[in-house]
């Protein structure tokens, strides 16, 4: 088990540069098994979920350089097989259901295994991927432990309406009707910046979508794909994350951030806690005068809310990091999770340093900011952004904390440890993987 040691109370301090998102590089990663000429990606971020994705694809004989020094990787899909009965799908991590489209499309079959499961934030169905599966003229099956999808001929174009906006849903749609030979529309796409991400990458490689950004897609299909070269975005997660864990600590973080454009909501959110986020000549900053302080409602009889659900509302991975915040300023939030019903059930932990938080239902939390918070042992469950946010509230508190199982950090964020040192933070892993 990895832990995070902090020695908290210090303000951060300093200028960051972001990593790509995790969540746009694994469905894009996912995408070059589509063609099968040479591919060179650049801002390829250090991160666990990336090297589970590279180990199968060499598994299956396809070329992957990996220069971590640049954040460079040179893919090559030539002579790649794989054998359903053999070849195991990464576990651990929901991306890898985005490898069944091009497995389908060029092998005929794949197969998921039930582990196949990402952060535990609750139930996260299979359902609406089986549908698209089915759309495009897959067979789904249940084998043992894993599900078999198959498809006798090439796939064919679909229309579909999802029943609500899935990002890694909207991702296989595209990936299936950019092999299926005609046009596929989707609508109640979902359209967060890591989506319309991925959908500019099917472009560079010569699928022709319509819609990008929007809730209907457009996809035309089945021409031949290239190669080619693409240079990865900025992380906003990672933007918010170091935005938050200057204005938690009291501190000063500049972070570069290259699409302020994204950052309305996000930026209103902060200032909800007293936090003003300014962006100028592509570096974002939080600042605070004095302590955090919730807003007060104009409204009677409501509470200062953050309602997380799919772009372009507030994102959802964001919802722990201003919980966070929240806990730190004086008055009382709620936080409402309108996407997961089993994303709050970690905010006991927060009481260990002294917090007080109130789970209404499991979709809704409310803080009462501003308690004194002591140092303390937490243990995070599988999620990435809760390990994060139980981090920050350990930073910005004087003495020793330990955020135990901290290691999901690693699927999303190369060199947390080793950026929060470059702004002054006394942290380190307790092991090295
Ligand atoms: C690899 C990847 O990209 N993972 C992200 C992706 O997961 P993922 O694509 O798995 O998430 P979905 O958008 O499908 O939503 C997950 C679950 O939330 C529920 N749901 C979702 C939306 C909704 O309007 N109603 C509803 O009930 C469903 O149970 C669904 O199964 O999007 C999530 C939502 O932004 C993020 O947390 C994950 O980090
Ligand atoms: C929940 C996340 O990832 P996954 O969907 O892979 O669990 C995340 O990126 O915060």
């Amino acid at each position: 088990m990895s832990s995070l040691i902090v020695h908290g109370g210090t303000p951060l301090r300093g200028r960051i540069t972001p990593s790509a998102n995790k969540n746009a590089v694994l469905p894009v990663l996912c995408a070059t098994l589509l063609t099968r000429e040479p591919l060179r990606l650049h801002g390829v971020p250090d991160i666990t979920d990336v090297r589970k994705i590279l180990d199968i694809f060499r598994s299956l004989g396809s070329e992957a350089r990996m220069d971590h020094a640049t954040g460079t990787l040179e893919l090559h899909h030539r002579d790649t097989v794989f054998d359903a009965a053999r070849d195991r799908l990464p576990e651990e991590m929901r991306s890898s259901i985005m490898l069944v489209p091009p497995l389908l499309a060029r092998f005929g079959i794949a197969r998921l295994e039930d582990n196949v499961k990402g952060c535990t934030l609750g139930v996260r169905e299979i359902d609406p991927h089986v549908d698209v599966f089915r759309r495009f003229g897959g067979k789904v099956e249940r084998a043992s432990g894993s599900l078999l999808v198959r498809c006798a001929g090439p796939l064919t174009p679909a229309q579909h309406w999802l029943d609500y906006a899935s990002v890694t849903t909207t991702e296989n749609f595209v990936l299936c009707a950019a092999a299926a030979n005609g046009s596929s529309t989707l609508t109640n796409a979902a359209s967060e910046p890591h989506v319309q991400e991925f959908c500019r990458f099917m472009a560079m490689l010569g699928v022709r979508i319509e819609g990008i950004g929007t809730s209907r897609l457009t996809v035309h299909g089945g021409s031949a794909l290239g190669g080619g070269e693409f240079r990865f975005d900025e992380d906003f997660h990672e933007i918010t994350t170091f935005l938050a864990l200057g204005a938690i600590t009291g501190g000063d973080v500049v972070v570069r951030n290259s699409a302020p454009e994204n950052f309305p909501l996000i930026d209103r959110t902060f200032d909800k806690f007293g936090v003003t986020v300014t962006h100028a000549d592509g570096w974002s900053r939080a600042s605070s005068t004095g302590p955090l302080k919730v807003q007060t409602p104009f409204t009677s009889n409501v509470l200062t809310k953050v309602e997380a659900a799919p772009w372009p509302y507030f994102p959802v991975d964001l919802l722990p990091i201003f919980i966070a915040l929240g806990v730190r300023a004086q008055g009382n939030a709620m936080f409402w999770n309108k996407v997961y019903d089993g994303a709050l059930g970690w905010t006991g932990e927060l009481s260990k340093f002294g917090a007080h938080v109130f789970s209404s239902d499991p979709h809704r939390l409310i803080s009462f900011g501003g308690s004194p918070l002591t140092p303390a042992v937490v243990e995070s469950p599988y999620i990435i952004r809760v390990a994060i946010a139980l981090f920050m509230v350990a930073a910005s508190i004087e003495g020793r904390s330990e955020i135990r199982n901290a290691a999901p950090i690693r699927r999303a964020h190369p060199r947390f440890a080793e950026n929060l040192r470059s702004l002054g933070a006394q942290v380190e892993w307790t092991s090295e993987e």
